[in-house]
């Protein structure tokens, strides 16, 4: 018997007041995948992310992560996701980042001995390892980032909800958080990676969903779309097949 997929949406609508933010879509995420969302500003992606969080319900249709319905709320999925929001800013800003993570842990019922190992050990993992005892308001907003990062893998959770991680970072570390994330997939964690960085997708992420206007507009491999690259004026001749695949999808739904 093949398991449950550890991220399943159906039918998923969500609507803020007139406002569409989610408008049916259906997403499926094995244990080991890697899944990219792509998209342009509004189309729904953090809204998404925020629901398979448990931190936004949905209006119409489900989602459940690991088996769980995610409107039983962040408490009833704890343990089961790691959720890194974009530009996230939540960590206690006076206190270190090493405490900040220990705190955590220790929310997960982690001893206090051993939530400072794994907290340590954690921030390492994200390359900040020599900086863990600075207040986290004497960061930078990549090292902020990593920190949320290092927030999200602190129990290994089998599912990781990514929302433009590697926005902030310089590229030796945004290649360094995707080493992370892909070995978490190669241990069996089910991630769903939304961003703006196509370049960054090849040879990371094993399938796209392209979201326009709260519904996917196209879902494949990331070759598949890169095939759908056309030739056009309007394109610069510098831009990757995959960036050309993207428009030409962008351009279908606006047309
Ligand atoms: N809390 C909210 N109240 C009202 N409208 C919202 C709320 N959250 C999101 N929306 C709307 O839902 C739509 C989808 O927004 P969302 O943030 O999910 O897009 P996105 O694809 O993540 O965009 P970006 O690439 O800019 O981060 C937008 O029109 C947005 O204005």
């Amino acid at each position: 018997m093949t398991s449950p997929p550890a991220i399943d949406v159906r039918a998923l609508q969500r609507r803020f007041g007139d406002r569409t933010a989610i408008a049916g879509i259906d997403l499926t995420v094995r244990a080991g995948q890697i899944h990219a969302l792509l998209g342009p500003n509004g189309a729904g992606k953090t809204t998404l992310l925020r629901t398979l969080a448990g931190l936004v319900e949905p209006t119409a249709g489900h989602a459940r992560v690991v088996g769980i319905d995610t409107t039983k709320g962040p408490r009833g999925l704890r343990g089961q996701v790691g959720f890194v929001p974009s530009s996230d800013r939540s960590a206690y800003q006076r206190i270190s980042g090493l405490e900040n993570l220990a705190f955590f842990a220790r929310l997960h019922g982690m001893r206090k001995k051993a939530a400072f190992i794994r907290a340590q050990e954690v921030l390492e993992q994200v390359g900040l390892g020599d900086r863990a005892k600075d207040p986290v308001n004497a960061w930078s907003h990549g090292m902020q980032q990593r920190l949320s990062v290092a927030r999200a893998l602190l129990t290994d959770p089998p599912v990781l909800l990514i929302d433009e991680a590697t926005h902030d970072l310089d590229p030796v570390a945004a290649a360094t958080v995707r080493e992370l994330i892909a070995a978490r997939a190669e241990h069996g964690a089910a991630v769903l990676w939304a961003t703006q960085r196509l370049e960054e997708l090849r040879g990371f992420a094993g399938a796209v969903t392209l979201m326009a206007n709260g519904s996917a507009a196209f879902e494949g491999s990331v070759e598949a779309l890169a095939a759908r690259a056309v030739p056009s004026w309007t394109t610069s001749r510098h831009a990757s097949a995959l960036e050309q695949g993207y428009m030409s999808v962008i351009r279908d739904v606006a047309a």
